[in-house]
């Protein structure tokens, strides 16, 4: 669906030819990361963006499931939430000086106050925002694969599941750099904003005129850190 006005379209098409991410500018913004609650599309739309934006793209659960051989149900079961969790902080640690992906976190890696810290080191933070109806709709269709809804039976037992984790969780999620909305845009819209975005992440003054433009939030407080670039050739150089 797409919100914008009809000068408010032509405007954004305008942009498209220069939202194609140059190397440049892949380098120069080093890695997004993705936070959101679970079933908003991390890793759906993770995976898309790393692609157009010549990333690589980490996604903490198959990360998690890769190098333990185990599926994220089943280290719930064996490690508890909290040893999944402290799995979680280890690969945030492990990034450090990582640069040039797209990294999609779990839904909950930024319930640790400390992992908000170590992953606005890494770079732009950008949460993803779903309507919880929308969530909980996803999450019935998929709840095997989510431990945290293992005991909902019903869509009503997820909705309050999933009403109770955003009661939980939505300080953090908004500690984020920018806030996408992703009700009002489709796969296709959400790359150019984002790409937009971050082409003027540097320049807080047009960031807002795209904020305007495109009605997301960017936080201006959160300013971007320059680090030195260290680019690994593959994932498994982690
Ligand atoms: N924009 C979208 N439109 C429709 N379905 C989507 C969209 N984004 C994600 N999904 C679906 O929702 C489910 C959860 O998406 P996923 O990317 O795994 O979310 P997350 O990583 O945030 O938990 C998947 O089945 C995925 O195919
Ligand atoms: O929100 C959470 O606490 C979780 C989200 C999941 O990832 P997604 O956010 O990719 O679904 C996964 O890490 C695990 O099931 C816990
Ligand atoms: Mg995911």
């Amino acid at each position: 669906m797409f919100i914008l006005g009809c000068k408010q379209a032509h405007m954004l098409e305008s942009f498209t030819e220069r939202t194609i991410m140059t190397k440049y500018w892949a380098k120069k913004f080093k890695n997004i990361i993705l936070t959101g609650m679970p079933g908003s599309g991390k890793t759906a739309f993770g995976k898309i963006y790393a692609h157009v934006s010549e990333r690589l793209f980490l996604d903490f659960d198959a990360f998690i499931e890769s190098t333990t051989k185990k599926s994220i149900t089943q280290l719930f079961e064996i490690e508890g939430e909290d040893g999944f969790r402290n799995l979680e902080e280890k690969i945030l640690h492990k990034l450090e000086r990582r640069h040039n992906f797209v990294i999609a976190m779990g839904g909950g890696t930024l319930l640790k106050p400390d992992n908000l810290n170590y992953a606005r080191r890494l770079g732009l933070i950008v949460t993803l925002k779903t309507p919880l109806e929308i969530i909980s709709k996803r999450i019935f269709e998929i709840k095997e694969t989510r431990p945290l809804f293992i005991n909902c039976k019903t869509i009503e037992d997820v909705q309050e599941k999933v009403n109770i984790l955003w009661d939980e969780r939505k300080d953090a999620y908004e500690q984020s750099d920018v806030v996408i909305e992703t009700a009002y845009n489709s796969i296709d819209t959400l790359k150019m904003h984002l790409s937009l975005i971050e082409r003027r992440a540097d320049n807080r003054e047009y960031m807002q005129e795209v904020y305007n433009i495109i009605n997301k939030k960017l936080k201006q407080s959160n300013r971007w850190v320059e680090k030195d670039e260290v680019i690994p050739e593959k994932i498994s150089d982690l």
